[in-house]
């Protein structure tokens, strides 16, 4: 089954984390997650997520460190997710390929409807 390497960010504004959910006409639609997307060939995982967020939602942050990648199998691909905590700066918010976000404690990242390989990240954030 193919792999596709896809990179986020844990985005904290204070006490908060960055959410933002799928639009209809995307993969995964409906779905909430940490926002990046694919890890182009020949990129560093940092410079991709640093375009994806700003090709997204026009936003710009400072990345920290790595924090947790998980491989996880979906019915049609197995994804590598490769998650980094981030410092927020600023963002126009211009949303391309989402409908919603919000800024949620991470305490109740159990309540949103996160794309599966989402969840490990999610609860190991909760414990941290
Ligand atoms: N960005 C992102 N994608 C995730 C997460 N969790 C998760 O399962 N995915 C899946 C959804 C998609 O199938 C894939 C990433 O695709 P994408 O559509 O966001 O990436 P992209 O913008 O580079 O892709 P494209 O639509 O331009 O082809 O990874 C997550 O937390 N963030």
């Amino acid at each position: 089954m193919a792999t596709i390497k896809v990179v986020c960010g844990i985005i904290f504004n204070e006490d908060k984390v960055f959410l933002c959910r799928r639009s209809p006409h995307k993969s995964l639609a409906g779905y909430w997650e940490f926002p990046g997307g694919k890890i182009e060939s020949g990129e560093k995982e940092e410079d991709s997520l640093s375009r994806e967020l700003f090709e997204e939602l026009g936003m710009s942050v400072e990345i920290k460190e790595h924090f947790k990648t998980v491989v996880h199998n979906y019915d049609l691909f197995t994804i590598e997710l490769i998650a980094y905590i981030c410092q927020f700066q600023k963002a126009s918010y211009k949303l391309t390929d989402h409908d919603q976000y919000e800024w949620v404690s991470k305490n109740n990242l159990n309540q949103w409807n996160l794309a599966p390989a989402d969840i490990p990240i999610a609860e190991a954030l909760s414990k941290c």
